[in-house]
């Protein structure tokens, strides 16, 4: 039999493994609502921003194993290394980009996750990867965004399908569709920024260093510019 190193049933990690799926749009095309928040600085360069501090808050999350980022910008992939990158479905969208990521890890458990979380912390990506494992067992379950019409996060057990909803009130398409809320206090993974005021409230949780030193270009003695 096969024995594992001093620790490992403490830490359990052989109970909590997960892959990440993080979708990200071509630069020229991302986060269009976004366009003009930071005046001093092309916009392809701060949503570059976004989805790199995202991507490094999910890498430095422990549960995490995997991260799986579908793309079709090199720009993107670059700055995401080494995370696995795949390309998107020609022409299919959000939803198909998230299947797509899911398709490479049959059999684990899996979580889809937006990639415009610049103030993400690595433990609450965590706790709310325990949550999902610790609630019903064999269903999906999801974290609304902030103001709660949205979702950041979706997560599947090993076999059940991500089926994901993403979209429009994609929380209320997630519930029914049957995945469960997950209802914990998780401020930086729910703060999406899709807005100036989203990342303005970003700002204030702490960003990404990214999407931080973009932030505070050119401001008086490092002052966030939002
Ligand atoms: N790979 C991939 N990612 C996508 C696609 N559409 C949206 N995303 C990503 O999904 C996440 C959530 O989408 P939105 O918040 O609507 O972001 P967005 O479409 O870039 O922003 P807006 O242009 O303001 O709607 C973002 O991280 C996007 O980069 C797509 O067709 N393919
Ligand atoms: C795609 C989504 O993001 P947003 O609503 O921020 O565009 C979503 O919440 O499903």
């Amino acid at each position: 039999m096969r024995v594992p190193p001093s620790g490992w049933q403490d830490c359990g990690v052989s109970q909590s493994r997960w892959t990440v799926v993080v979708p990200v749009k071509p630069l020229t095309a991302a986060k269009s609502r976004l366009r003009g928040a930071l005046p001093a600085v092309p916009h392809e360069e701060l949503a570059l921003a976004l989805a790199a501090d995202t991507v490094r808050a999910v890498r430095a999350c422990p549960v995490v194993v995997e991260v799986v980022v579908v793309t079709d910008d090199p720009r993107v992939a670059a700055a995401v290394a080494p995370a696995r990158v795949l390309p998107d479905p020609p022409d299919a969208g959000l939803n198909a980009a998230f299947r797509h990521g899911a398709s490479v890890a049959p059999g684990r458990w899996v979580a889809g996750l937006t990639a415009d979380l610049p103030a993400l912390r690595p433990a609450e990506l965590a706790a709310a990867l325990h949550a999902a494992r610790s609630g019903p067992t064999g269903v999906r379950h999801y974290v609304a965004d902030t103001p709660g019409t949205g979702t950041v996060l979706l997560a599947a057990p090993p076999g059940v399908p991500l089926d994901p909803r993403f979209g429009t009130d994609s929380a209320a398409a997630h519930a029914a569709s049957g995945a469960v809320a997950l209802t914990g206090d998780w401020p930086s993974l729910r703060r999406d920024v899709d807005t100036r005021e989203d990342l303005a409230a970003a700002t204030r949780l702490g960003l990404g260093p990214r999407t931080a030193a973009l932030a505070c270009a050119g401001c008086p003695a490092g002052a966030p510019a939002v």
